[in-house]
């Protein structure tokens, strides 16, 4: 199934995220996702959210520093604590927006502490929170970024989030399959995304150089949206590319869909 959502971290962000909202529900959007909602007030959110008519479908867990580098604490010693305060944070802003998941960022590797260490701390941190996560019925997600782009995040490519959801064992923990990252890596996203199926919670696209809007880069989207409306996927799609301020055709991908 084929479901489009916006991304408001990436999308309409010339405007105040409340306007954002309306921007969505009035370009078509039936639904959102946002990467760091917690500046405003959840009920504020889903007030927003409720006379737009769209629903929230995806938010991040608190990610530490983001402005400052960070993109994630969920590999990091000793922020164990602070991770999990996120986690109850974000399931907290889950249930009162009735976001049905939210994204894990697993970190960087800092320097001096050794990739098997910090893989061990991102492995129990996932258990913890996909325990406190499933108690809610929200679905917990986590996804690689691109080497080039993030040189010292944790997972590197989908093969190392197969690797970590294996670990981690948790029925609730499945992967935010993000075509950008996936090409970026060396993957072949219609491959990619087919094959892992079964474990994936959450579609997002952007094209490949730039971050841009399908057809901006080199990515083959007719065939990819094509691909996931016959694909048993009953997930929603993300448009999480840069457009601060979209105009009335920016969004002419959704017809090739
Ligand atoms: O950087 C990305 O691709 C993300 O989805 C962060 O939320």
């Amino acid at each position: 199934m084929l479901r489009f959502s916006a991304n408001i971290s990436t999308l309409f962000t010339a405007l105040p995220v409340a306007e954002r909202i309306q921007a969505a529900a009035r370009a078509g959007f039936k639904a959102v996702e946002m990467q760091f909602p917690y500046d405003l007030p959840a009920a504020t959110l889903r007030e927003a959210a409720h006379k737009a008519g769209v629903e929230f479908v995806l938010i991040n867990i608190p990610a530490g520093d983001f402005a400052g580098g960070e993109r994630g604490i969920a590999c990091l010693p000793g922020r164990e604590a602070e991770f999990l305060r996120g986690v109850r944070l974000a399931g907290d802003y889950a249930n009162t927006l009735g976001c049905p998941r939210v994204n894990c960022l697993a970190g960087n590797l800092p320097e001096g502490e050794t990739p098997e260490q910090c893989w061990d701390v991102l492995v129990e941190n996932l258990r913890l929170a996909a325990d406190m996560l499933t108690v809610r019925g929200v679905q917990l997600l986590v996804e690689p970024l691109n080497r080039a782009d993030n040189p010292r995040f944790i997972l590197n490519g989908y093969p190392d989030a197969d690797a970590l959801l294996t670990a981690v064992g948790k029925d609730n923990l499945t992967l935010q399959y993000d075509t950008y990252h996936a090409h970026a890596g060396g993957e072949d996203v219609l491959e990619g995304l087919t094959k892992r199926l079964m474990r994936i919670g959450h579609i997002q696209f952007s094209d490949y150089p730039g971050r841009g809007a399908p057809g901006t880069g080199e990515l083959n989207f007719p065939r990819l949206f094509r691909a996931i409306r016959n694909l048993p996927y009953e997930g929603w799609t993300g448009a999480e590319y840069l457009c601060p301020s979209p105009g009335p055709g920016d969004f002419a991908w959704t017809a090739a869909a």
